[in-house]
């Protein structure tokens, strides 16, 4: 399939930018805390973020505190955990409500799995929970269905999500096209065009709330099919576009 050329926008008032984190800014690594966050990407960002007078939001799958750690010391607006938590304008950050009890009960068994499987890791994001399987392919079937074991124990709380190489438990009832529309309706976001560039199937729902809105929806990667109108090959394209888009 061909995608049309992407048109040239200005880094100005009228628009607002969303950009997932892993697999868009940031290269796969290995495990989690193996991604490297440039410097010069930190410029980057904090440039474009005040050329757009704050409209700049990570949407992402981690979670704030640790988008806050990889990015610091920029503290940007965001989206974490699939949209299931939000930096609000006034700072604070809105977090769902989960069952620490169930949630405690979840992530222990998980963690005894993994400590079973080498190579599989669980990266707890507090409310959600996400079972890596990248360095241990072959145990991508068992850990869905550990995973759908461990969605049982929560009781109808949360949902499914999908990734690469990762099978999530994420609060159910938010996704990252909440997120974007939730950022649309407070200032600095407020009556801007929405520009959203994802790369993976958790992105989907942030493309499909940008068309909605007359915005611009741009996929990282070639292979998978999308909602997106717009492609971009790989990370290093998506630095060289908001390179070209910051100096417009
Ligand atoms: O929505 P994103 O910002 O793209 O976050 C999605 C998940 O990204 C991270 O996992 C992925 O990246 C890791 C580092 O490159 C990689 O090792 C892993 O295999 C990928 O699934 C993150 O750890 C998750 O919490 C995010 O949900």
């Amino acid at each position: 399939m061909t995608f049309p050329a992407i048109p040239h926008v200005t880094a100005d008032a009228s628009l607002a930018l969303f950009l997932d984190v892993d697999g868009t800014l940031l290269e796969i690594a290995p495990t989690p805390n193996a991604v490297v966050v440039p410097d010069s990407l930190k410029e980057l960002l904090a440039s474009l973020s005040v050329r757009l007078d704050g409209a700049l939001a990570l949407v992402s799958g981690r979670s704030i505190v640790t988008l806050d750690k990889l990015f610091a010391p920029l503290r940007l607006a965001a989206a974490g955990i699939h949209g299931s938590e939000r930096r609000e304008a006034s700072g604070c950050v809105v977090r769902p409500r989960v069952d620490l009890v169930r949630f405690a009960a979840a992530r222990d068994a998980l963690a005894a799995w993994t400590s079973r499987h080498p190579g599989t890791l669980l990266e707890d994001k507090g409310s959600a929970l996400a079972l890596h399987y990248r360095l241990a392919p072959n145990l991508e079937d068992e850990a869905h269905r550990e995973a759908q074991l461990a969605l049982e124990r929560l009781g109808g709380t949360h949902e499914l999500q999908r990734g690469k190489s990762v099978v999530e438990l994420r609060p159910a009832g938010h996704s990252k096209g909440s997120a974007i529309s939730a950022f649309l309706r407070d200032a600095p976001f407020l009556g801007r065009f929405p520009i959203f560039i994802g790369d993976d199937v958790t992105d989907e729902a942030g493309f499909a709330i940008v068309n909605k809105l007359g915005g611009m929806s741009i996929r990282v990667g070639a292979s998978a099919a999308t909602a997106a109108a717009h492609r971009l090959d790989g990370v290093d394209d998506v630095i060289a576009w908001l390179q070209d888009f910051n100096s417009r």
